[in-house]
């Protein structure tokens, strides 16, 4: 940027005021009917956007670079700078040049920054946006997420455990936490969010409960039960206090504060969501949970199915109210067919009612807030008639806003443009003014013509002409035979071979009115149309129930279908301690098998009392897994009030799912994986209950044989005699060594995932049975995956002998040492390739001392052809 403060021209002054003010972020400067960006600005601009870059004039520090786009595409440009990371400040005109003889006022009107934007074209429909902050308290951690699109805020506070798989459930787009805290936030939860850093005193506790009693205008927060989550409230006061930092100031649509229920929800830890991919997948490939059950109607209701699914439930009644009423809609086609047709038609009411707070929401979405409306009077009444407890809830709670719906119907036209300044937004018959002008305006013609009816018929002139010319405006024409009609009050102005113009006041005042008359209209529609949105504003608290109700039916509506079309059957929850699942299926893997392939179904049965541990083995690809997998995700399923993929399923509830797979499936940088593993695998430890149910996959694999079989048995024997807990857990393992500690221990069962040995071939029958395995198969599925015949048949060679030598009590110290001098000598890589031979042949055939140059070139072309062979 130019330095040179000789040469900044006043605009020039004006942006650097403004762009100091606003350091790490893009600012986009509006100049008449652009945004510009200005020096390293521009550059960035030009280069995410693809736009040109210009430079202008040569101060000492060289030209200016420039980058602008009209200000029509802002929505579309915006949403690519912060999706590509920027802080973008929007720096709009503030007042109107046309009233101004000095430079226009100018002002930053919003910072988007990713954690804080409402634009569409930035989000995603299916996902919530959130913000968090994160405050480090001496022991505790608090945390507020906050979803400017939707209104929603909440708050929680506990351990660096739960606050992390908080921040793994609901994926914030910006974390913001104290600058002094820099180095602890990335040692605790890595660098995968995108973040940002605010002095430290903004994180007490006196400043957050200051701004968030004047936001809710309220004494203290008791009310909405968050008065004791005193470090919690902190984060919550930052989050605000962020949010007017990027000038939102108009937050009336976060109209309330809540707590995150702990004690509410299933324990998944953030390995758990993401083992078993239930909203994410560390593969691009991979399908998630959310995927296959997504069949929601609605984004509010996909975006509360992806809640329910991170937030299963742990309490029996609203568990079975679900279910219940999932049963009731399976039932029902032609019920649950009604709702559908009009919840399709609701559309995204929650992030259009925040709109409204945010004064921000266009005329077609006020127009579709209407139609919202309607449909939801209809739900109600559908709700109404079908004599269902929840159903009546519901159809109690819904509220169709008339007055306001009317309000819209009556001052909205049917069909209004999406931008205001587009302008025919506001009805006819609502605005006097507006009515006249628009007359003026766009019905000219009539106006004239009713003028001159009018005039022709006091004067008694039938030829009297209206017209126009751009020397004195509109005029009346009257031929010289009525020459002597004219009445006295006209102004004559040109005559002509056969007849004479002339003027009126009136005609002087219609000119006057045309010629301003669409700009007042704009004024006006304005005017209106921000007293219309202030008048909505007043139902944001009903409307945003109304989202909500319809969200969860919505959902409801999906589990429906989904029972019906995956086939899933209603499990029975209860208070109990058995999880009984006959003829389980994995949702996600099933749906993804190839065509005439079908998914083979599997019982597992655990309990506190017999089978508490279940020790699983099998050969790699057999489907151990799938089945540990499909277990967790049942219970979950269940727990969230959706039917499951099984013929039966009798789950006693479940407080935490804990999932661990072998370090060799997640690497995580820096740290030993094996370390990850040991860590993940502690904090398992530290937290069973009774009523946890632990998947551990492979765990100890990371290590030596050894290490790994020690470290898998101490867990398994842990889990076993813990004095206070009896988890229930399947735990996969390759290490067949573990099949021994049913013998000692009577709760612990070993089964094994069935195959067919035919011939020296393996076909997975993926039945998990009773029982061990004598031996683990790797080898068998190195041989399917293709490995050479020759270092397969070795493998089996070396497997042999060490079981040979552990049996005749050798150490394998020995054995290995044995095996390796026997390496050398069979030469296990030698050249077998027939074309490697054949050239091998045709080289050593050859004797060089004797050879021609052509010889040699020819010699030359037959290698060369037997190896494009
Ligand atoms: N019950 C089943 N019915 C049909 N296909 C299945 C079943 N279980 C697993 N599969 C298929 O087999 C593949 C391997 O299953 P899985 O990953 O569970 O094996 P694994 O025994 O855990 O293997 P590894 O030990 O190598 O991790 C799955 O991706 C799936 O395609």
């Amino acid at each position: 940027m130019a330095k040179d403060n000789t040469k900044e021209t006043p605009l020039m002054q004006q942006y650097n005021a403004i762009k100091a003010k606003y350091p790490g972020a893009l600012l986009l400067f509006r100049v008449g009917d652009f945004y510009e960006t200005f020096g390293e600005d521009a550059v960035k601009t030009s280069q995410i956007l693809g736009i040109v870059l210009t430079r202008r004039g040569t101060g000492p520090n060289g030209a200016l670079e420039l980058a602008g786009f009209p200000h029509h595409s802002l929505d579309n440009y915006l949403s690519k700078l912060v999706r590509a990371g920027q802080r973008v400040a929007i720096c709009d005109q503030l007042e109107d040049p046309k009233m101004t003889k000095t430079i226009v006022k100018r002002g930053v009107t919003e910072l988007v920054t990713p954690g804080v934007a409402y634009n569409d074209n930035i989000l995603s429909q299916k996902s919530n946006n959130y913000l968090a902050a994160v405050y480090f308290d001496k022991n505790t951690l608090g945390v507020s997420f906050a979803d400017i699109s939707t209104g929603e805020f909440l708050v929680a506070q506990g351990d660096v455990e739960y606050i992390d798989k908080l921040l793994q459930g609901f994926k914030p787009t910006e974390v913001v936490f104290q600058k002094s805290k820099r180095k602890e936030f990335l040692e605790l939860f890595g660098d995968r969010f995108y973040t940002f850093h605010l002095d430290d005193w903004a994180f007490t506790n006196d400043y957050a409960n200051e701004i968030l009693t004047k936001h809710f205008e309220v004494n203290s927060l008791k009310g909405f039960g968050v008065d004791k989550l005193q470090t919690g409230i902190v984060a919550a006061g930052v989050v605000l206090h962020y949010l007017n930092e990027t000038e939102h100031r108009n937050l009336k649509h976060i109209s309330s504060i809540s707590r995150l229920e702990e004690d509410k929800f299933v324990w998944l830890d953030r390995f758990t969501i993401r083992n078993l991919e239930l909203v994410t997948s560390a593969n691009d490939n991979a399908v998630t949970l959310f995927e296959v059950l997504d069949q929601t109607s609605t984004p509010m209701g996909a975006r509360l199915l992806h809640k329910w699914i991170i937030m299963p439930l742990k309490e029996l009644k609203p568990i079975q109210e679900r279910l219940g009423m999932v049963e009731f809609l399976v039932r029902d086609d032609r019920l649950l067919q009604e709702f559908l047709g009009h919840i399709k038609q609701i559309g995204d009411l929650e992030r259009l009612i925040s709109k409204v707070g945010l004064q921000k929401v266009g005329p077609r979405e006020l127009c579709q807030l209407k139609k919202a409306l309607y449909h939801i009077e209809a739900v109600k009444k559908i709700a109404e008639e079908a004599k269902n407890p929840f159903l009546s809830v519901l159809a109690e709670q819904l509220n169709p806003c008339l007055t306001i719906r009317e309000k819209l119907e009556r001052e909205l036209q049917q069909d209004p443009p999406a931008l205001l300044i587009k302008g025919n937004v506001i009805a006819d018959g609502i605005d006097e003014d507006l009515d006249r002008l628009r007359k003026i305006a766009f019905g000219g013609k009539d106006y004239l013509v009713e003028i001159q009816k009018r005039e022709a018929a006091i004067t008694g002139i039938p030829s009297l002409k209206v017209a126009f010319n751009n020397v004195f405006g509109y005029y009346l024409e009257v031929t010289h035979t009525h020459k002597d009609k004219v009445p006295a009050d006209w102004i004559r102005k040109q005559t002509l071979v056969s007849a004479e113009r002339y003027i009126t006041p009136e005609l002087k005042e219609y000119e006057e009115q045309i010629l301003g008359a669409e700009e007042k209209i704009q004024q006006i529609e304005i005017r209106l149309y921000n007293e219309l949105i202030y008048q909505v504003a007043a139902y944001i608290k009903q409307i945003q129930l109304n989202a909500f109700l319809i969200a969860q039916l919505d959902v409801l509506l999906c589990f429906a279908q989904l029972a019906v079309q995956s086939h899933y059957v209603k499990p029975e929850v209860n208070k109990g301690k058995d999880l009984d699942i006959k003829g389980g299926r994995h949702p996600v893997i099933e749906k993804r098998l190839p065509i005439g392939q079908e998914y083979i179904t599997n019982d597992v049965f655990l309990d506190n009392d017999n089978q508490q541990i279940i020790i699983i083995t099998g050969p790699n690809m057999s489907g151990k897994s799938a089945i540990l997998r499909q277990t967790g995700l049942i219970v979950l399923m269940a727990q969230m009030g959706c039917f499951v993929p099984a013929k039966s399923a009798s789950i006693g509830l479940v407080d935490k799912i804990f999932t661990r797979v072998g370090a060799s499936d997640n690497l995580s940088s820096g740290e030993s994986t094996f370390m990850v593993e040991m860590n993940e695998t502690a904090s398992i430890l530290n937290n069973i209950s009774d009523n946890s149910l632990i998947l551990l996959d492979e765990i100890g694999r990371g290590t030596s044989t050894y290490d790994g079989i020690s470290i898998a048995w101490a867990i398994a024997e842990f889990l076993h005699t813990h004095p206070n807990a009896k988890p229930k857990t399947l735990f996969a393992t390759h290490y067949h060594e573990l099949n021994e500690l049913a013998n000692t221990m009577s709760r612990i069962k070993n089964f094994n995932v069935s195959i067919k040995e035919v011939g020296n071939k393996v076909i997975f029958l993926r039945k998990l049975v009773p029982g061990g395995s004598e031996h683990s198969f790797g080898i068998h599925v190195a041989k399917m995956a293709g490995m050479p015949p020759k270092l397969i048949n070795r493998a089996n060679e070396i497997l042999k002998k060490l079981e040979i030598d552990r049996t005749e009590g050798q150490s394998i110290k020995d054995s290995i040492k044995k095996v390796q001098n026997q390496a050398y000598q069979l030469h296990m890589f030698a050249v077998e390739d027939p074309i490697l031979v054949k050239i091998r042949d045709t080289l050593n055939n050859l004797d060089v001392n004797i050879l021609t140059p052509v010889e040699a070139l020819l010699k030359l072309d037959e290698i060369q052809r037997i190896v494009k062979q």
